[in-house]
């Protein structure tokens, strides 16, 4: 039918948006790839506008970045949740552009490059907990808690110079139950107020006193490490004490800096412990992959110490397997929604004001014309690609890796952060261990493959619990880890 505008309307997706059900991990991933480059479906009283094609998201989030690249607010999880503080709900406005070189600043190359000391140590770490913890338990180990610790250390340190020692450490429970809650809430089903605008009437939702109470935890968890901050004599530079140097000059206010860090906590810590629980899985059922990454590592680095950055370039297959992981295991898979204030034409469709715009970023990942077999573990197909998934983000689209980081203006503003540690958080597990699966054997006599159909669907989707081993693959493993830089 034609709009008031004399453009189509945008056809609808087949079966419905929400998939419920015995397998609702499958029936999702199946509708998902099944969709065409770009369609519309009303939710509600909202609409949303679905984009699954690399051409369609180049075309819109990239190239018309200035009108595709705004947030539209939900009343439960941005207003009440965060206040309307939020950095990544936050409308393309004055106050996004005015945020936006802040956390550039603690976030770009040169906070990569001024950090890679503390990074590589905290990748040291991680590989003597991993080490550690699988020769404690002969069962194997579902690594997800070690590598969430090490994500969380690394925006600790950065935001207030600040490590968790163990997974046992109150603060990292706390972490864990405020911060899980608190991204539990943000997932699209809790825009039933946008939906329904209704929603916004009643008073006493259990879901609007869910999220009060966590906005409450939030606030006081955040809070008190900007104190933190505040009370240290020795006034040691972080990111936290630029957040206070600016509200001095009247730049920022309180809340505005506990909802930065709460980004930096909340889009920096999963994503990248979701990336290695699901890379640990994806390699324990592939050891083919793995034989050939070693062999790489031997011949590249040696045996006598572990990775560094500057290997980078001279490790193809371990930057393929990065990618490759990104594509086939990516920890998100409906990005985050970005929105368009102002009515739009794209091929004659129309794309009306205040829609809600979805990178589809499974579908496009599990396009069979964009990649063949795209259900195959297959790093060699990003083999001939030296450029970073960053640099690739701002080309065509056609051309891009992957769309694990989104796309346009809003694209992940941790990107270099998130690359470097991927780098070397593969590179370490690979260089000091064979992961081994540790399941039940199976009926051949061999451990029954990890089911990756098996997830726990959020914000960022986590494989279920699985059990693989860590096996230290030579003599220099533990005396590097444990004693010397250098042998
Ligand atoms: C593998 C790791 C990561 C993945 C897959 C990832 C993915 C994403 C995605 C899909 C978005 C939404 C992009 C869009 O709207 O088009 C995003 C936004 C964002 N990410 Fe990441 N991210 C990762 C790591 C990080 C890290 C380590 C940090 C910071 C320390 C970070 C900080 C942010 C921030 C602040 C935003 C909001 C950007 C905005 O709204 O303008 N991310 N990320």
């Amino acid at each position: 039918s034609n709009t008031p505008h004399g453009l189509k309307k945008l056809p609808t997706p087949p079966g419905h948006f929400f998939h419920v059900g015995r397998e609702p991990h499958k029936k999702f991933t199946e509708w998902a790839r099944s969709l065409g480059d770009i369609y519309g479906v009303h939710m509600g009283q909202q609409y949303w506008i679905i984009l699954t094609g690399d051409k369609v998201v180049g075309e819109l989030l990239q190239k018309r970045g200035g009108k595709y690249s705004s947030r539209i607010t939900s009343y439960y999880t941005y207003d009440l949740l965060t206040r309307g503080k939020s950095y990544f709900g936050c409308p393309y406005n004055e106050r996004y552009r005015m945020l936006t070189p802040i956390m550039h600043g603690a976030l770009g190359q040169r906070s990569v490059k001024e950090n890679s000391k503390l990074l590589d140590n905290e990748f040291r770490i991680l590989m003597q907990n991993l080490c550690n913890a699988s020769t404690n338990a002969k069962d194997g180990v579902y690594p997800k808690n070690w590598f969430q610790l090490t994500s969380l250390n690394i925006i600790t340190i950065l935001c207030l110079n600040k490590r968790t020692e163990t997974v046992d450490d109150p603060f990292f429970t706390e972490f864990k139950t405020v911060m899980e809650e608190h991204m539990d809430l943000v997932k699209i089903t809790n825009r039933l107020s946008e939906f329904f605008p209704i929603m916004k009437l009643i008073p006493n939702t259990s879901l609007r006193n869910k999220i009060i109470a966590n906005r409450t935890k939030v606030e006081a968890f955040l809070g008190k490490l900007i104190k933190e901050v505040e009370n240290d004599k020795e006034k040691k530079p972080c990111i936290i004490r630029n957040f206070l140097h600016k509200k001095d000059e009247g730049i920022l206010d309180e809340l505005d800096i506990i909802y930065l860090v709460d980004a930096f906590f909340a889009a920096g810590t999963d994503t990248i412990a979701s990336s290695l629980t699901w890379l640990s899985a994806t390699l324990a059922n592939n050891p083919e992959v793995q034989s050939k990454a070693h062999q790489e590592l031997d011949r590249v680095i040696g045996q006598s110490r572990l990775p560094e950055v500057s290997d980078e370039q001279n490790l193809p297959y371990i930057r393929a397997i990065i990618k490759e992981g990104q594509r086939y295991c990516a920890p998100i898979y409906l990005g985050v929604p970005h929105g368009i204030e102002e009515d739009d034409e794209y091929n004659g469709y129309h794309i009306p004001a205040n829609s809600v715009v979805v990178l589809n970023q499974y579908g496009i990942h599990m396009d069979e014309k964009r990649y063949e077999n795209p259900k195959e573990f297959k790093p060699e197909r990003f083999l001939g690609v030296t450029e970073s998934s960053a640099a690739l983000a701002n080309r065509n689209s056609e051309n891009r890796d992957h769309f694990g980081f989104g796309a346009g203006r809003r694209l992940c503003t941790g990107i270099h952060m998130a690359e470097r540690e991927l780098f070397l958080g593969v590179s370490h597990l690979l260089w000091c261990f064979r992961i081994e699966n540790a399941s039940p054997l199976g009926e051949d006599g061999k451990p029954i493959p990890i089911d990756l159909n098996k997830v726990r669907l959020g914000i960022s989707v986590w494989p279920e619990d699985y059990r693989v081993k860590f096996i230290i693959r030579h003599d220099n493993v533990e005396k590097l880890l444990f004693g010397l830089s250098q042998i």
